[in-house]
């Protein structure tokens, strides 16, 4: 559709904002200007406060850093990490939009095999817009795709999926590996286009990356909370990794599904394999417990939303993960922190799931 400007405008142009943790610069943002320019940014600044940070011309944004959080918060900025990209969370809690597109200030606009440029935004946006599958696979891949559809064998009363709540993207050149990983290949770089987006069967975990990531918030803001990972944690490196365990545990509850492969972008920067040894080195552990935890979570039907959902979710991290470390028991009191603030921020209109 052409306006004034003959700009075409944008798919989901008033209706999704883009969030950018940030602890550098924002140069980035000349690389996806084609892409970006027409959408409202929510900017994060981590770090210090008193630091300014130059956003290009032309971009229409919000910008908080930490003063503005504990301004607007108050006590309850205790919730939101501080030094660590899980500062990201405040956006998804202010934002009005529908829908988030996050991504890292050191990914770059990625080039398909043949050479084009790849709108990462608006293959986020193709993968929320149509259904996902997570109760059946389809061995042809998403069949909502142009060119595909459900395979022989495939049940019709099936074919009209659920909705998408996530949508999460990859990363050529850097992957996003582990420390030990890290420190293995210090040269890898992945190389592999995958032309593909599949549906994450209900009843199965994922990693979830933040750096190339977009959700629906009414279907799963309150479970996206990136948690309490930052400066003087026992862990770090995992907010995205917590987000999306609660997520997915959520997703399947509800029937909502998570697609993960296309789009890509270029991840151009390998942060230091050894302080992020520091960071993760508990996880390493822990995940081996936490998989388990999240494997056997079942919700109650009484959880009719995802504000109820991580309300319960919170109390079974309190009662059986506490004993693995006191890290829990705090984390489980953040969680339900931040279904107040965001029910005091997105009134839902029913009782906040943190009262009942
Ligand atoms: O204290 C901090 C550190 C970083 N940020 C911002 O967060 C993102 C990611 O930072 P970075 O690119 O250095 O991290 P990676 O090791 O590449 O990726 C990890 O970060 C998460 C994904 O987002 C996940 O834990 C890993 O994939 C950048 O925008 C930094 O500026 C910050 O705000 N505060
Ligand atoms: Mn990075």
């Amino acid at each position: 559709m052409a306006n004034p400007s003959n700009k075409v405008t944008p798919p989901l142009k008033d209706e999704l904002d883009i969030v950018i943790p940030t602890i550098r610069t924002l140069d980035f943002l000349e690389s996806w200007r084609p892409f970006f320019e027409q959408y409202h940014l929510i900017i994060v600044q981590d770090g210090d406060p008193s630091k300014t940070i130059e956003v290009p011309e032309g971009f229409n944004y919000e910008l908080y850093n930490r003063n503005d959080i504990n301004q607007i918060l108050g006590p309850r900025a205790s919730c939101i990490s501080y030094k660590d990209s899980a500062c990201r969370s405040f956006a998804f809690l202010i934002s009005k939009k529908k829908y988030i597109f996050t991504i890292d200030d050191d990914c770059f606009v990625a080039k398909d095999p043949s050479g084009k440029d790849i709108n990462a935004l608006q293959q986020h946006i193709e993968n929320l817009l149509t259904p996902s599958t997570p109760f059946f696979f389809n061995t042809l891949y998403d069949p909502y795709r142009e060119g595909a559809d459900f395979v022989r064998g495939y049940p019709f009363s099936l074919r009209e999926g659920v909705p998408t709540a996530v949508s999460h993207g990859l990363w050529l050149n850097i992957p996003d590996y582990d420390a030990p990983t890290q420190l293995v290949k210090p040269r890898e770089r992945n190389t592999r286009y995958v032309d593909t987006v599949l549906t994450i069967p209900k009843g199965t975990l994922y990693p979830m990356c933040g750096m190339n990531l977009a959700f629906n918030r009414e279907l799963i803001g309150p479970a996206m909370y990136f948690g309490l990972f930052g400066e003087g944690q026992p862990i770090q490196r995992y907010d995205d990794m917590w987000a999306g365990w609660c997520s997915k545990v959520v997703c399947d509850h509800l029937g909502l599904g998570v697609k993960t492969g296309l789009p890509y972008l270029w991840h151009s920067k390998a942060s230091n394999p050894f302080s992020n040894l520091k960071k993760e080195y508990n996880g390493l552990f822990w995940q081996e417990e936490l998989i388990p935890f999240f494997q056997s979570v079942v919700l109650s039907k009484e959880s009719t939303t995802p504000q109820k959902c991580y309300i319960e979710l919170s109390k079974l991290v309190k009662d059986k993960l506490s004993k693995l470390d006191p890290f829990f028991n705090m984390l489980a009191d953040a969680m339900v922190t931040w279904i107040e603030v965001w029910e005091e921020f997105n009134p839902s209109g029913e009782n906040s799931a943190a009262n009942t």
